[in-house]
């Protein structure tokens, strides 16, 4: 179990999260949603370590992320928001980097990589630059990267983000079974039909706060006839609206 407690975060005048209080089960595909800049990046950012928040906890298997980061940091795979890393290595050499990061073994490592680079069809491009790739190529290298070493906790920033439909779908299958094996599967997305598809439970952040957490299904239930898309846009309203003429939750 995740769970967030107060988590705020402010870059000098902005408060990109703001005491933000969430759990998040295991067995569940867990998805962020929210406009830009809504504090997406920014929560799973300081779920894996990338930035310190400014106040709050995160605590992962009731540990501390504070006091255990070393050991956390090994159970969570995480597919950053932007692909363009690494640009002057190799596929290859940048998997290794990362095999040799998570200390895997060689067989194993292998063998998981195989299968991978085979589902999402780079086999053939595996000695390329980086550089060279097309931005969903690199996108492919990423996630393959991110679920190398078989972590326990995926956390995946806008993961399908460049990604053919064929590599699109093969992901959210790879998510679902993890999910289904009662691992963590957390996501941020834009696509609010690849959120219907996925989410068994959602956040919607707004300007840094959380305005829905729960399940989907409660949510779709609550508006029953209106699509996802109405739902969604009569919470997170316009950037610039005044919040007395948006909906509440
Ligand atoms: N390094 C930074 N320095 C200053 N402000 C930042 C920094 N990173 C993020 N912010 C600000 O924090 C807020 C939240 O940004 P964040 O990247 O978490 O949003 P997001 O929901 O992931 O947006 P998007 O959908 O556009 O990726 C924004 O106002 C953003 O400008």
């Amino acid at each position: 179990m995740i769970e967030l407690k107060k988590l705020t975060k402010v870059y000098g005048q902005t408060h990109a999260l703001e005491k933000l209080d969430l759990t998040i089960k295991e067995g569940e595909i867990f998805g962020f949603l929210g406009h830009n800049g809504a504090g997406k990046s920014t929560t799973i950012k300081s779920l894996v370590s990338v930035i310190e928040p400014t106040a709050g906890e995160i605590v992962i298997d009731g540990q501390l992320l504070t006091e255990h980061r070393q050991e956390i940091k090994q159970k969570i795979g995480y597919v950053p928001d932007t692909p363009d890393l690494f640009l002057q290595l190799s596929a290859n050499e940048y998997w290794d980097l990362l095999g040799a990061a998570y200390e895997l073994a060689p067989a194993a490592k292998k063998e998981r990589l195989e299968q991978l680079v085979d589902l999402f069809e780079l086999t053939a491009h595996q000695d390329e630059t980086i550089g060279s790739f097309s931005h969903g190529m690199r996108q492919k290298v990423i996630v393959i990267g991110a679920l190398l070493s078989d972590p326990e906790i995926w956390i995946l920033d806008e993961p399908m983000q460049g990604l053919d439909p064929q590599a699109a779908h093969d992901l959210k299958q790879l998510m679902k079974e993890h999910a289904q094996k009662g691992k963590t599967v957390i996501f941020s997305t834009h696509d609010l039909a690849t959120a219907q598809q996925l989410c068994d439970e959602l956040a919607i952040l707004k300007k840094g706060q959380l305005i829905y957490n729960g399940t989907l299904h409660d949510l779709m239930a609550k508006y029953p006839d209106e699509s996802l898309e109405d739902i969604y846009l009569g919470l997170a309203g316009r950037q610039a609206q005044s919040e007395a003429g948006e909906r509440n939750e």
